[in-house]
């Protein structure tokens, strides 16, 4: 879907992206992860046209983007920014609005469109339609941003940090409603980030930039695994990053089979990580995970879990 090839930017003496390729499959969540300033602006604002490469390419479903109009380009593609970057005189609905009516959809269709965005992003349409930006907390007005950028229903969105101004609850409130609405809508969507912990909660795959270059690529559980590349290792010691991976691995595919009478129940959904706070909060050293058939997770069983690569769901 987008598919990088070779592609690089220089300004003046940085060489700010080199020598990138990797693809993106459609319908994939993919997080471009790295420190501050190595590149992952840089590579993502090709895709829209933000930046043009002065090397190699980037495709989108198999064209090369330099050769699509940049304003329709871009009226394809959903793009959401840390800032958010609301028109501050109009309304949220009219701001929603925005590309939909560009493209010259008529005033019923319009409406309907906004009302069920506003529904999708879990913000009440006669609540907060006739609403200015400036009286938005940063995750409602988030949340416009995002309703905004999936207007015209674009297969494509892009989004630059779009949840690092906001507090940890509320970012992770906005993580939980953008995997399910990429379950939902099936969008291929690439994020920028430099915290591992939202790669992880986000991510289908991940690749890591470093000084300008691609340092790894892959399914977000190989590449946030034991061999981790520097970049990763740098950003989260490898102690933490077990830890974070206890939070993406689903508790069910550690489970052993047998009842433990009196242990705590545990939802059959839960992760891993969930599995080890019960524990602590419990003071006991296994629970019972709730299902059909009679499971349960020991302590020793959640430790030895985060590096057990062959149990792993859809590493
Ligand atoms: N328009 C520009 N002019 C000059 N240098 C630029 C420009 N855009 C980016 N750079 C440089 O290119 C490098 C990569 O920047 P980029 O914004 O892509 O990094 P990033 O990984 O997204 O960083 P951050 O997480 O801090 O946003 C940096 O050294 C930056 O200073």
């Amino acid at each position: 879907m987008i598919r990088f090839e070779g592609a690089g930017r220089r300004y003046g003496e940085v060489r700010a992206v080199r020598d990138v390729s990797f693809e993106v499959p459609r319908g994939s969540l993919c997080v471009l992860l790295g420190e501050s300033g190595s590149g992952k602006s840089t590579l993502m604002r090709m895709v829209n046209r933000l930046v043009e490469p002065d090397a190699g390419r980037v495709l989108l479903e198999g064209r090369d983007v330099a050769g699509l109009d940049p304003q329709a380009l871009r009226r394809g593609i959903g793009y959401v920014i840390q800032s958010v970057g609301l028109f501050p005189h109009w309304d949220v609905a009219r701001n929603v609005a925005t590309v939909p009516r560009l493209l010259g959809w008529d005033e019923g269709r319009v409406a309907a469109r906004v009302e069920e965005l506003l529904a999708l992003v879990g913000l009440d349409p006669a609540t907060f339609g006739g609403r200015r930006p400036a009286t938005l907390s940063g995750g409602q007005a988030q949340r416009v941003g995002l309703a905004r950028a999936l207007a015209a229903d674009p297969p494509v969105l892009l989004m630059d940090e779009p949840f690092s101004a906001l507090d940890p609850a509320t970012r992770r409130g906005l993580q939980a409603e953008l995997r399910r609405i990429h379950r939902e809508t099936g969008k291929t969507i690439l994020l920028v980030t430099h915290d591992v912990e939202e790669a992880l909660a986000l991510a289908d795959r991940i690749a890591v930039m470093e000084a300008g270059s691609l340092a790894a690529e892959g399914p977000a559980l190989a590449v946030l695994g034991r061999d981790a590349p520097p970049a990763v290792q740098r950003m989260l010691r490898p102690e933490a990053l077990a830890f974070q991976r206890l939070g993406v691995l689903p508790a069910a595919a550690f489970a052993e089979a047998g009842p433990v009478p009196g242990a705590p129940g545990l939802p059959g959904d839960a992760t891993l990580r969930d599995a080890l706070l019960l524990m602590l909060a419990e003071g006991t050293d296994r629970v019972s995970l709730e299902g059909a058939a009679p499971r349960h997770l020991t302590v020793a069983g959640v430790l030895a879990a985060p590096w057990a690569e062959t149990r792993e769901a859809g590493a």
